[in-house]
């Protein structure tokens, strides 16, 4: 079997047991019964993931995905391809808004190049390049179906390595000029939604661009004609590098049962086919935060997962995730930290 199937076929439940006895310590600490409403959830499915009921979770890591897509000649994107490479290197440097997130969280960060178009090594980055960006599936498929399997095993691949280094929590961000996109195409696909329902202005087109852009997606998936029932056709024919290597971390976390902490708008789509692939892979996700552009919703929706967060952000590079550690982490404190009533003195 290959990596890819291995880890798609070893994702099992959550913990039931654990749920169950966090779900008690939390009813028997001092406070109205589920008054810390979702920080009790969280806990209590922590404890379904790790498969026990008190855990650590302060070696935490964002591993964030780089890579370029042939549609942007299309000019479905207001910003310079070349910002994907100036940029990835910057966030492993802790100076973009995933990497000073995540130092505020005290977390570490990854920056993994996927398909960048750019002849030279980045620093501080693996180089994991697939080739120098997508194909542009205005034209035909983005990538081929040998190169959507191999970008879910880098994610995979990467991920583990972090897993193995004993990191309790993972984040996954991604960096791509143009690759909300393929994002919007593969949630018109995966949604049956019409391309202009599920595409914005993403790092900032104005209304004419956005119009325009969902004519890209709708003539590419026209083109193309992504299977709805199989995710590797629909990453490979209107997908991007980074987003099934974002697929490949969340299927690596939920096979080694480690927590998986989602971001923005791009890391939707690959949460969706991911559950696609398994859905039992969802029981992992941790979703942050509910990204400003306007298909959240329609995401969300699909996902059938509730965002911890609305705070209008739409940076992506895993920001979100970043920030919601600290809300991870203060869950997990008031949980191990709290007093029981009979600890208090309290007799009820
Ligand atoms: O995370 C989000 O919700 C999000 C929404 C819009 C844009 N982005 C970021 O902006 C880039 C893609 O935007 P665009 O307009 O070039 O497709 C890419 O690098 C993403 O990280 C991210
Ligand atoms: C500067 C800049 C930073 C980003 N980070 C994620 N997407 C981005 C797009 C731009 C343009």
């Amino acid at each position: 079997m290959t990596i890819f199937e291995t880890t798609i076929n070893s994702i099992t439940d959550l913990d039931k047991e654990a749920m169950e006895k966090a779900k008690q310590r939390q009813d028997i600490l001092i406070k109205p019964l589920g008054s810390l409403g979702k920080l009790e959830d969280i806990t209590i499915r922590l404890a379904g993931i790790y498969g026990e009921y008190l855990f650590d979770t302060s070696k935490k890591a964002v591993i964030a995905f780089a890579a370029d897509h042939g549609v942007y000649e299309e000019g479905v994107a207001p910003h310079p391809q070349e910002i994907t490479r100036i940029q990835i290197p910057n966030f492993v440097k802790g100076i973009t808004g995933v990497g000073a997130l995540a130092r505020f969280a005290g977390a570490d960060i990854y920056g993994v190049d996927v398909g960048i178009k750019y002849d030279k090594e980045l620093e501080g980055v693996t180089n994991r390049k697939i080739r120098q960006g997508t194909s542009n599936m205005a034209k035909g498929p983005a990538m081929s179906r040998e190169e959507a399997i191999k970008s879910i095993e880098i994610g995979i691949e990467e991920t583990s390595k972090l897993i193995d280094a004993g990191y309790k929590v993972i984040g996954i961000g991604e960096m791509g000029i143009a690759n909300t996109t393929p994002t919007s195409a593969i949630i018109s696909v995966m949604g049956s939604y019409e391309p202009i329902e599920v595409t914005g202005i993403g790092a900032g087109l104005n209304s004419e661009g956005v119009i325009k852009k969902a004519k890209v997606i709708e003539n590419a998936i026209n083109l193309n004609k992504p299977d709805i029932n199989d995710p590797i056709d629909v990453l490979s024919k209107v997908g991007g590098f980074e987003i099934g290597a974002m697929v490949g971390a969340i299927l690596c976390c939920s096979s080694r049962k480690i927590p998986v902490v989602l971001d923005g708008f791009i890391s939707y789509s690959s949460a969706i086919l991911a559950i696609k692939l398994n859905p039992k892979s969802k029981e992992y996700m941790i979703p942050s935060h509910f990204s400003a552009e306007p298909a959240s919703n329609k995401a969300f929706s699909l996902l059938g997962l509730e965002p911890m967060l609305q705070m209008d952000m739409r940076l992506g590079e895993g920001s979100g995730a970043a920030l919601c550690f600290n809300i991870i982490e203060a869950a997990n404190f008031a949980y191990n930290n709290m007093s029981t009533f009979e600890e208090a003195g309290f007799s009820v």
